[in-house]
């Protein structure tokens, strides 16, 4: 099977896309997982599949599959590749689209400046749809992890995010505490860390150890995960500019119901042809 590609990143999370609409697209885990290899394949953080809609009322649909194999609900950076790779491939003309992804529904839409703003939808709160096992909705959480207590922000933004709060970004435990709580029992389907330091109410510096990859360069679900969880928690404003260490992304939420924004870049790097 020959499949054109295309490497893409957002602020160094990096992809690779593939066109299912005018390719037939069949890649299982194990294919999923060697396209990821940054040594045997092309290496990406997750592979993103542009799909016709099966929702009239959707342009796209959107898959995701993590390095590890998994697919998965909600990708933020990949979601503003989805939108300037369909218009690079000349799959649309349209600067405005809805697509369709396992957590339903977001809408993308194309500046002048050439960054993409998507609407992500309402953050989930409730810990049965993180999934995570608490008693009730709360703004933080107490976590044992291996006997030492930890405060979490636990929300879902059609994927799982818990988010700690750090004094100093550098030195946040990211390796030795991310994949313990990214395992933790609490989180049925597994999740997302960030570790978030607040330098103002409209600014924070954020790293993310990612759900079936690793710590990334960048999270947009982690990005917006840390802006929610830092407003719930009465120390951030509506919208604030997130510090990642793969650049800067502005996260836009007025609170509750209300959407979650996320406005940032989306790159490009090289096309290719796949032998699987
Ligand atoms: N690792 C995530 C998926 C990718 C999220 C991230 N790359 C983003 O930009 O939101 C998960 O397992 O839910």
């Amino acid at each position: 099977m020959n499949l054109r590609f295309t490497k893409m990143h957002g602020l160094g999370n990096d992809f690779v896309v593939i066109d299912a609409v005018n390719q037939r697209v069949a890649l299982n885990p194990d294919q999923v997982r060697h396209l990821a290899d940054r040594h045997r394949g092309i290496g990406c953080d997750q592979l993103l599949l542009v799909e016709p809609a099966t929702d009239p009322a959707a342009d796209f649909r959107y898959r995701i599959y993590n390095a590890d194999g998994g697919e998965v609900e909600q990708c933020g950076n990949g979601a503003r590749c989805f939108m300037r790779f369909v218009h690079d491939q000349g799959l649309t003309a349209k600067r405005a689209l809805t697509v369709q992804t396992l957590a339903g529904p977001i809408a993308l839409r194309l500046e002048d400046d050439g960054q993409v703003t998507v609407d992500m939808g309402p953050p989930r709160l409730e810990p049965a749809a993180i999934p995570f096992q608490a008693p009730a909705r709360a703004p933080v959480y107490s976590l044992e992890v291996e006997g030492q207590e930890y405060t979490i922000g636990a929300l879902s933004m059609g994927n799982p995010h818990a988010v700690l709060t750090v004094e100093d970004i550098d030195r946040a435990p990211v390796a030795t505490l991310g994949p313990r709580i990214e395992h933790h029992p609490r989180f049925p389907n597994r999740v997302n860390v960030g570790f978030m330091q607040i330098d103002a109410p409209d600014h924070i510096h954020l790293r993310v150890f990612e759900r079936g990859v690793g710590e990334t360069r960048a999270c947009g679900t982690g990005a917006c995960a840390a802006a929610v969880a830092g407003r719930l928690q009465g120390r951030l404003d509506a919208r604030v500019r997130v510090s990642l260490p793969g650049g800067d992304l502005v996260i836009s939420w007025s609170g509750e119901d209300a959407s979650v924004f996320m406005t940032g870049p989306a790159v490009s790097v090289f096309e290719g042809t796949l032998q699987l």
